[in-house]
């Protein structure tokens, strides 16, 4: 049997994340994504998709100071961070300090606690890492901004050296939310086959990260922010358009290897969180050119199985928090750290070391000729 892709390939029974493809709905352990994108935060949907279980008050904040305390990373990361040249992009920073974090650390302990707490420094460092890389490439000193409530809220502070309004911070939070996990994506496969030959967390995260770098994964919200600013005006939409697929081009933030029959499900919520940003700003022009887009391209790509993906708006909504185009990149990876650790602790339950086969179709019995010999 040969699936190309993987497409449809089950690797593991999972209680992580459901995706209801019929009903267009995803389910965090068994939670509507919509209710927790509107009722919970980052920290307690973390908890919960590591844990199993929804926290109680004091578990919530017993987790929410573990994080606060890794915020500010050991200072051989802090040192790597603000010393990469500037030219280095932001998403390989943070995969080149999450690596680095296992040094100086005994590894030998891989229970699951001991693991868990490698994923919650891991998690809770990013955000400084990504910020203080950004601001050391515009001259600027990184900011700790201790006092910061939220995770999102910490990054989007840390980031740009003041504090973020509480719509600001929000957004983050639930933008944070929805990327945190989308069952067996590229990612959380990489994360969970590296976990599989019982290497430690640092490099099952190490490898996520450089897995969802790529522009069919995580750096298409690069790509889909390049695209909205090149578009730039909501009447140039479908010229741009057809001179893309014109050219054989991919559309950024369209396609999706499950969603072949609608748009993906977070959708919803990130349509109308970008509104909400483009309201208070009083500036609707990148949501206007997101909506023509999904439009557009989906009256003329539906057929194919072609429907609007998440990144299409979550660089809209990056656009209005004033991220860094290539900040959008390393900002998902600070979210799915919450998925890649819950997969790898789940899958380490049963571990086994995962071993695909393939199908060889080259030639055999060549004969070795001696290299004077070759012409
Ligand atoms: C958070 C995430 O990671 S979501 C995914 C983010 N990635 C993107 O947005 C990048 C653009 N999208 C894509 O490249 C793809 O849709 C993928 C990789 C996401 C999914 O790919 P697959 O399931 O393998 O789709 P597949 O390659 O079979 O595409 C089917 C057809 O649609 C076309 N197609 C797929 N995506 C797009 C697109 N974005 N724009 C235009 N055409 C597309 C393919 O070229 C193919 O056409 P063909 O049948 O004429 O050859
Ligand atoms: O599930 C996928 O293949 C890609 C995706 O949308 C995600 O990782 O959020």
């Amino acid at each position: 049997m040969y699936f190309p892709g993987l497409e449809g390939v089950v690797v593991k029974e999972t209680k992580i994340c459901y995706i209801d493809l019929e009903n267009s709905k995803i389910y965090y352990r068994g939670y509507d994504l919509e209710e927790l994108a509107r009722l919970s935060t980052f920290e307690e949907v973390t908890y919960l998709l590591w844990l199993g279980r929804l926290p109680g008050r004091r578990e919530l904040e017993e987790f929410k100071a573990r994080l606060a305390a890794h915020r500010l990373p050991p200072p051989h990361i802090a040192t790597l961070a603000k010393s990469a040249p500037p030219s280095a992009e932001p998403i390989d920073v943070l995969r080149t300090a999450v690596s680095a974090m296992a040094w100086g650390e005994d590894l030998s302990d891989k229970s699951p606690e001991a693991e868990l707490q490698r994923g919650l420094k891991i998690t809770a460092a990013m955000p400084y890492v990504v910020a203080a890389f950004d601001r050391a490439r515009r001259g600027q000193e990184p900011v700790h901004p201790a006092e910061a409530g939220s995770h999102a809220e910490y990054f989007l502070w840390a980031l740009r050296g003041e504090r973020p309004s509480p719509r600001e911070a929000r957004a983050m939070d639930v933008m944070l939310i929805i990327y945190a996990e989308h069952s067996m994506n590229n990612s959380a496969f990489t994360a969970v086959t590296v976990a599989s030959t019982l290497a430690d967390m640092y490099a099952a995260v190490t490898a996520a990260v450089a897995s969802l770098k790529g522009p069919l994964h995580g750096g298409a919200n690069v790509d889909a922010a390049k695209m909205i600013e090149e578009i730039g005006d909501v009447k140039k939409v479908e010229g741009w358009v057809d001179e893309q697929l014109a050219k054989g081009r991919r559309i950024p933030g369209f396609g999706h290897r499950l969603y072949k029959k609608g748009p993906d499900p977070r959708l919803r919520v990130l349509r109308e969180l970008a509104k909400g940003l483009a309201a208070e700003r009083g500036d609707f022009r990148w949501v206007e050119i997101a909506e023509r887009l999904e439009d557009y391209v989906t009256a003329k790509l539906a057929a194919k199985g072609i429907y609007p993906n998440t990144d299409l708006y979550a660089a809209v909504i990056f656009r209005y928090l004033g991220l860094p185009v290539d900040v959008n990149l390393p900002t998902f990876a600070i979210s799915r750290v919450a998925g890649w650790v819950a997969h790898v602790l789940e899958y380490r339950q049963a571990n086994r070391l995962i071993r695909p086969t393939e199908k060889y179709v080259g030639p055999l019995g060549l004969r070795y000729t001696p290299i004077d010999a070759r012409g």
